[in-house]
């Protein structure tokens, strides 16, 4: 099923959640909004499942304008924390409700085959009978999906599914549910602030920023070419540094660091003049010379080597590599090996 969303804005008050909002989703695809709290993306997911209504623009699915189709007959199906699963029923129960409430419901026979056939694609069929709080949090938000999937959804809309979970069972859950969009053949949207999330599950992801999509394109291109300094410095936890560009060469100017020619910039500033440079962590070199321009202040263990925070000047940044015998207090010499560089002003 496809989604576009066209011109939509969202006052409260004399704040706007959403400005000019347009978002297009193509059927089977899996699209992540991403971005800072109080950016605007639940308010946008719950403005496509029909739990809130635009103050201006337009929504549709299938090229079926949404405005006036009040949510139970949007046949979308929502995973949002302010709707968890009912307490006092069981998991079967819960998974069912959605098919029991429907106008006309199915005979009780098919709502247990169709309930049991779920919760074993879910993988909890053997907690049928169980209430909410006597399985584990990554079970509630099986459960969850299951009833969100009941009614056959043709778009599934999720606001920080596995927020309140753990790094393991997050990670678990993550490549079920990406398996599961694709098996069911479902579009989905879904919420995080948790950009890493994002990256490995969407297929497209949505900046948002102040109520606007800033960037919407796939995860390889986001991180290739951020749009502008905001994109650049929230993904990717880059360096931020104050430079000048001379139109061939970038200097950094807060930071006592080697020049960088233009061949070394994976996005160079439009115009000579001020800009400011982003630095991954894997994007610096350190050397040990008689010269040095930083120093250790810690160092820990990261999966692909070591992390080592560092001060130049006045700037603290934090650099990865494969392995390195530098220890707290120590003196190095940094430079920067890419960057990307934006404008200022
Ligand atoms: N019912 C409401 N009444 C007043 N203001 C609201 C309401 N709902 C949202 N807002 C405001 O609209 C803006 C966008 O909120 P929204 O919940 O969409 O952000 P978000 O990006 O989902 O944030 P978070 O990541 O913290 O959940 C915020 O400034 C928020 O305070």
């Amino acid at each position: 099923m496809s989604v576009l969303v066209r011109g939509v804005e969202r006052r409260f008050g004399a704040s706007a959640a959403l400005r000019a909002v347009d978002l297009t989703v193509s059927a089977g695809e899996f699209v992540a909004l991403l971005g800072p709290s109080g950016s605007g993306k639940t308010t946008l997911l719950r403005i496509l499942a029909g739990l809130d209504i635009a103050d201006a623009g337009t929504v549709s699915i299938d090229g079926e304008d949404m405005t006036h189709i009040p949510a139970r007959l949007r046949r979308i199906g929502f995973v949002f924390q302010h709707y968890a699963l009912f307490r006092h029923m069981t998991i079967f129960e819960n998974v069912a409700f959605g098919l029991r409430i429907r106008r006309e419901p199915p005979r009780e026979a098919e709502i247990v085959q169709r309930v049991n056939g779920l919760l074993e694609r879910v993988q909890i069929a053997e907690l049928a009978r169980r209430r909410p709080d006597q399985i584990s949090g990554g079970q509630r938000q099986r459960a969850a999906l299951a009833r969100a999937l009941a009614i056959e959804p043709r778009l599934l809309l999720l606001d920080e599914p596995f927020g309140a979970l753990d790094a393991e069972v997050r990670k678990g859950l993550r490549r079920w549910l990406r398996d599961l969009h694709r098996d069911l053949g479902l579009t989905s949207l879904f919420v995080t602030h948790d950009q890493e999330e994002a990256m490995e599950l969407a297929d497209r992801v949505a900046i948002m920023r102040d109520g606007q999509i800033v960037q919407y394109d796939t995860p390889e291109a986001l991180m290739d070419r951020p749009v502008n300094a905001f994109v650049a410095g929230f993904l990717g936890d880059a360096a931020r540094l104050p430079a000048e560009w001379d139109g061939t060469s970038l200097h950094f100017s807060g930071a006592q660091l080697p020049s960088l020619p233009a061949s070394a910039l994976r996005l160079a500033p439009t115009r000579p003049g001020p800009a400011v440079a982003f630095i991954r962590p894997h994007e610096w070199s350190v050397t040990a010379q008689e010269e040095t321009n930083a120093t250790v202040r810690s160092r820990h263990p990261v999966s692909r080597g070591v992390r080592l925070e560092l001060s130049i000047g006045e700037y603290v940044v934090e650099v990865e590599l494969p392995a390195s015998p530098l220890r707290p207090g120590e003196r190095c010499q940094l430079g920067v090996t890419a960057a990307r560089a934006y404008d200022v002003g």
